[in-house]
């Protein structure tokens, strides 16, 4: 695998944004592949540099540029490429996998190759441990990385049919003449033991969110950059961003964008609405509309089993006080999740539906029944209807799981929001109880959500609550005795 061409190593030594722009359009857009080996080492020294107090040194010759970045000399980069290069050839003899498609044993070896070459024991959930950069210069990666690392590592080994594949919270790859084949390569969360090896999980995992009931996005070389370069992290402490990188993201994700790479990439689409949502660039679409594309993504490419892409947008209308609007995304994405057994690799989203039940929406509720006027949220029957329909979607989660989602806790702020709305109010809202053998069709059997790898399933069991005059579907009943519970309380 050749390493930079000419075209690209003109642009070094790199000084500022538009050049790192202009490198990765070079590699995006010419006939052979994008290199992620390069690409990755590029933008992780440069964030690394940004980043990190402790200057891993670059040859950061003085004075820095006035412009934004410090400089990255060709020679350090072609250092770290060959590093990675020889580290990936020097271990798999490739006499013993033929070509052209990858095995199960070469993506395994691959695997093994990385994951043996890391520190020992470091803190995982650190930040900048994404990038080849932090492998080569640290000899660390998160979960992320390591499956990054070994798709790059299949790259430079020549195997093209080795792609990363992408969940809401998990990275693993798929192989072979049809892309069919799959593999675990990294491991997910604390203390589990990780798969690594394994193909995805038909079992229980397979109703899980972690897997999107395998909608997972399967990356193109191209989609593989736009992850890496969604994996920036411009964070440079709990508080405090390094402008320049988040900059550079912005440019990087746009130049993805306009090349038609994040059609059926959800997240990075997310990614771009929070950094444009920050830093509005001229001439470019609203925030707001990256959010719907990221919505509209998932729901034409992945069954609209994705989370994120209405939690991105209702997050957004939280923060602009739009409450009505983001009640709905919050449904929304409660309807999603409601089709999932919950198990206990969901922490992540698990965290989420938290937040939203027992921080954000006890938030607006105090502040909207504070001040009192006719057009506050808690006269409007819709409102009402997608807050049942939000907690509707988590009681459903909970049902048929092993593990219970549920707690006191969550009671409490749920009783307080739902008695917040008047009689007159809660009565617009038309609550039909599903009725016993239908409730019996629980995500198992109902249509074939999970026996088959797509779901046309109807969300039959699943609830609406909208106002009198248009259709309803049945209700969880721990919903309606709760509904009842405050109509007879109030
Ligand atoms: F590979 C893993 F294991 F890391 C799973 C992936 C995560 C992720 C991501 N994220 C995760 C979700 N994320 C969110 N940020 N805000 C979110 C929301 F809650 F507001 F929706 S979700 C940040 C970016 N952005 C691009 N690609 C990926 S692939």
């Amino acid at each position: 695998m050749a390493g930079f061409r000419e075209i690209d190593k003109a642009l070094f030594p790199i000084k500022n944004i538009p050049t790192v722009v202009h490198l990765f359009k070079n590699q995006l857009e010419n006939s052979t592949e994008p290199n992620l080996a390069l690409l990755s080492i590029v933008v992780g020294a440069i964030e690394n540099s940004l980043t990190c107090r402790s200057n891993i040194s670059f040859q950061i010759s003085e004075p820095v540029e006035p412009s934004s970045l410090p400089i990255l000399e060709l020679q350090a980069v072609e250092e770290m490429y060959s590093k990675f290069h020889n580290i990936i050839k020097g271990a798999v003899d490739l006499k013993n996998y033929a070509k052209p498609f990858a095995t199960r044993d070469l993506v395994k070896k691959v695997s093994d190759v990385i994951w043996n070459s890391l520190t020992r024991s470091y803190y995982k959930d650190r930040a900048h441990l994404q990038s080849l950069y932090s492998y080569l210069n640290g000899s660390k990666l998160d979960c992320f990385g390591v499956a990054f690392a070994v798709v790059a590592g299949c790259q430079v080994l020549g195997f093209s049919d080795v792609h990363l594949a992408l969940s809401e919270d998990h990275a693993w790859v798929v192989f072979g003449e049809y892309s069919n084949q799959t593999a675990e390569v990294t491991w997910h969360g604390k203390g589990n033991e990780d798969k690594r090896g394994q193909e995805i999980g038909r079992g229980v995992s397979a109703r899980s969110w972690l897997y999107v009931n395998n909608k997972p996005v399967i990356c193109t070389r191209h989609m593989e950059v736009a992850a890496l370069v969604s994996a920036i992290n411009p964070s440079l402490n709990a508080t405090h961003d390094a402008f320049e990188v988040g900059l550079l993201q912005q440019e990087l994700l746009w130049l993805l964008y306009d090349l038609g790479h994040l059609k059926k990439y959800p997240m990075a689409l997310g990614n771009l609405g929070d950094l444009e949502e920050i830093a509005p660039k001229d001439g470019r679409v609203q925030c707001i509309s990256l959010f719907n594309e990221a919505i509209q993504s998932a729901r034409s490419y992945y069954n609209n089993q994705h989370v994120y892409p209405y939690t991105y947008q209702g997050g957004y209308f939280y923060r602009h006080k739009m409450y009505k609007e983001a009640f709905e995304s919050w449904a929304n994405a409660s309807d999603v999740i409601r089709l999932y057994n919950y198990s206990r690799d969901d922490e992540e989203i698990y965290k989420e539906f938290l937040e939203i039940a027992n921080e954000l929406i006890p938030h607006i509720m105090k502040v909207e029944s504070s001040g009192f006027s006719s057009n506050s949220i808690l006269k409007k029957p819709e409102c009402f209807a997608n807050l049942l329909r939000f907690y509707d979607g988590i009681c459903q989660w909970e049902e048929g799981s092993a593990t219970p989602v549920l707690h006191i806790g969550w009671a409490k702020p749920l009783v307080n929001t739902i008695s917040k709305f008047d009689s007159d109010v809660r009565a617009q809202v038309n609550i039909i109880c599903a009725d016993s053998d239908e409730d019996k069709h629980s995500k198992e059997t109902n249509g074939n959500f999970f026996n088959n790898n797509n779901y046309e399933k109807e969300n039959t069991a699943g609830a609406k609550f909208e106002e009198k005059d248009q259709s309803t579907s049945n209700v969880h009943p721990s919903i309606e005795a709760l509904t009842a519970a405050c109509s007879e309380k109030l």
